[in-house]
């Protein structure tokens, strides 16, 4: 492991554990903080807009993702289908979710594969850069590269609380800075879009 990919894993775990000491009345405010942003996130009617079932303890945005579909997005949700691979799978709240690995919840193979015009990103730490830690397998960095490869830029919203704020992330080659970042505390617009 290089250096940079150290110091990755000591500020995820710092920031995760100052996550997970949150109560369960923070979680409700903040998932209802997200929800409120949703006339100022910025999509069309139409536009595909990733979500996500959140696991451990990430800030829940489900109402936020209801929200933006009463408003006429399309609503999909990331499923591992490798180590190194995940895919966009259209949401129908009627349709049953199955569990996958790491204990996310997904739309089975029979749902609908599509691209995002915007995406929810979860976050383990990020910065005022915009550059962003996950949980470290890359899933989302090479899907968002993948998108890119397709000629598609889609939108990237960071979704963390705020006491994920770090000074600085090591940026590496690979990593594509987020546009904008949604906590307990509002919007964001990061250095990529101002
Ligand atoms: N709610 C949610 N769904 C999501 C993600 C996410 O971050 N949050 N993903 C985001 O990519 C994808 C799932 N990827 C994940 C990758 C790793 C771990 C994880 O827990 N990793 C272990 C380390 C395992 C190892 O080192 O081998 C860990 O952090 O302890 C979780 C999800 C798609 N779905
Ligand atoms: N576009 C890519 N193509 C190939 N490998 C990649 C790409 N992006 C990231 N990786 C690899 O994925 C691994 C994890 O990357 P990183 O530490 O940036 O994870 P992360 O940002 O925490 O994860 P995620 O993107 O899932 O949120 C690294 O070994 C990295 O080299």
């Amino acid at each position: 492991m290089n250096g940079t990919s150290a110091d990755k894993a000591d500020i995820r775990a710092m920031a995760l554990s100052r996550r997970d000491a949150l109560g369960a009345d923070r979680h409700t405010q903040a998932a209802q903080a997200l929800a409120g942003q949703a006339d100022a996130i910025g999509f069309k009617p139409g536009d595909i807009v990733s979500g996500f079932w959140p696991i451990r303890s990430e800030i829940d945005p489900r109402p936020l993702m209801e929200a933006l579909a009463a408003r006429g997005a399309m609503i999909v949700l990331p499923a591992v289908i490798d180590r190194q691979t995940i895919v966009f799978r259209r949401h129908d709240p009627d349709m049953p979710l199955v569990t996958g690995s790491f204990g996310t919840r997904a739309p089975g193979p029979e749902a609908e594969e599509l691209d995002p015009d915007l995406m929810l990103v979860p976050l383990s730490a990020f910065d005022d850069a915009g550059n962003r830690i996950g949980y470290g397998a890359g899933h989302y960095d090479r899907a968002i590269a993948r998108l890119h490869a397709k000629g598609r830029s889609p939108r990237l919203v960071g979704l963390a609380f705020e006491c994920q704020r770090v000074e600085r992330v090591p940026a590496e080659p690979h990593d594509v800075p987020l546009h904008t970042v949604l906590t307990e505390n509002g919007l964001q617009a990061l250095p990529t879009q101002r």
